[in-house]
């Protein structure tokens, strides 16, 4: 097959780094395995997600775009991924709105540009139902305990359109991440796999958060991430209306009235660099 030249953009989201594609003005393929390699850190160009951007036929939105993760999986949401596209086709001159409608594989979602530089995404309302999430159990639960051989964990399932299991921790600097995130991420109770957020609540209006990604292992950040762990902190009382989340690549601010209601997320958008990959 001959060589093809393709134009992207390098953008991050609180450290959580994107390849965004605009597949609206060059024809594009990507399969599972072409997006490993894109991912790839040394012979790749590098990145946590890629994201696609495609027209959408119909007045509810104005663009679809899609998200695959470094292993090469689609997902259904992307915060930090959300606030990158509006800025990119916002600086790519395909919209001149700053009040951007999207259609995502877990539906609409609406991109506000705000004057300061931040972006503010409606995220839609979280699902907690277990066949929701999906998780496999008996009936919804604040908090679910499973075994996991040599001890028990404890976590909350939320759904933000993509599946998050939410455990509190004393410190997020001392949490078993990489090893607990590991296990959880691919649980069969999680027949979608799952992310996993470790929450060290501060006080009602601030917390620390850390997230191992589900095909992405842990993130400097992650949208979806925060406003689960948001969600899962205010349904246990923990947490006020308003909280501001410390990850380690910087802060979002998350608001969440309660059930049934969106969640709100503002926060950063960068650019890096346009570039051409040969595929
Ligand atoms: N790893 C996630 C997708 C990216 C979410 C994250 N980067 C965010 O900002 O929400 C998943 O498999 O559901």
């Amino acid at each position: 097959m001959l060589a093809q030249s393709i134009r992207f953009t390098k953008m991050h989201g609180l450290g959580n780094d994107f390849a965004v594609f605009d597949a609206i003005n060059q024809p594009l393929d990507f399969n599972e395995q072409l997006v490993r390699q894109l991912a790839d850190r040394h012979e790749g160009i590098g990145f946590d997600q890629l994201l696609l951007v495609e027209p959408h036929a119909g007045d509810d939105a104005d663009f679809r775009y899609r998200i695959f993760n470094a292993d090469g999986s689609e997902v259904e949401h992307c915060g930090n991924g959300a606030r990158c596209f509006a800025r990119f086709v916002y600086e790519q001159g395909l919209t001149q709105k700053t009040r951007i409608p999207v259609m995502t594989e877990s539906g609409r979602i609406v991109l506000e540009l705000t004057a300061d530089g931040q972006v503010t995404v409606n995220m839609g309302i979280p699902r907690l139902e277990p066949a929701e999430i999906p998780f496999i159990f008996q009936a919804r639960q604040m908090l679910y305990t499973v075994d996991l051989g040599q001890d028990a964990v404890q976590f909350a399932a939320v759904s933000m359109g993509n599946p998050h299991a939410v455990l509190q921790v004393a410190d997020t600097q001392a949490a078993p991440v990489e090893s607990l995130g590991a296990s959880l991420e691919s649980h069969p109770l999680f027949p979608k796999r799952v992310n996993v957020g470790f929450m060290q609540v501060i006080n009602p209006q601030q917390i620390r958060l850390r997230v191992f990604e589900r095909g992405t292992g842990e993130t400097r950040a992650c949208g979806t991430g925060a406003c689960a762990a948001v969600v899962a902190g205010r349904l246990q009382g923990l947490l006020a209306e308003q909280v501001q989340v410390d990850l380690p690549g910087g802060r979002l601010q998350i608001a969440w009235q309660g059930e049934g209601q969106p969640v709100y997320m503002t926060g950063p958008a960068t650019t890096v660099y346009t570039g051409t990959v040969t595929v």
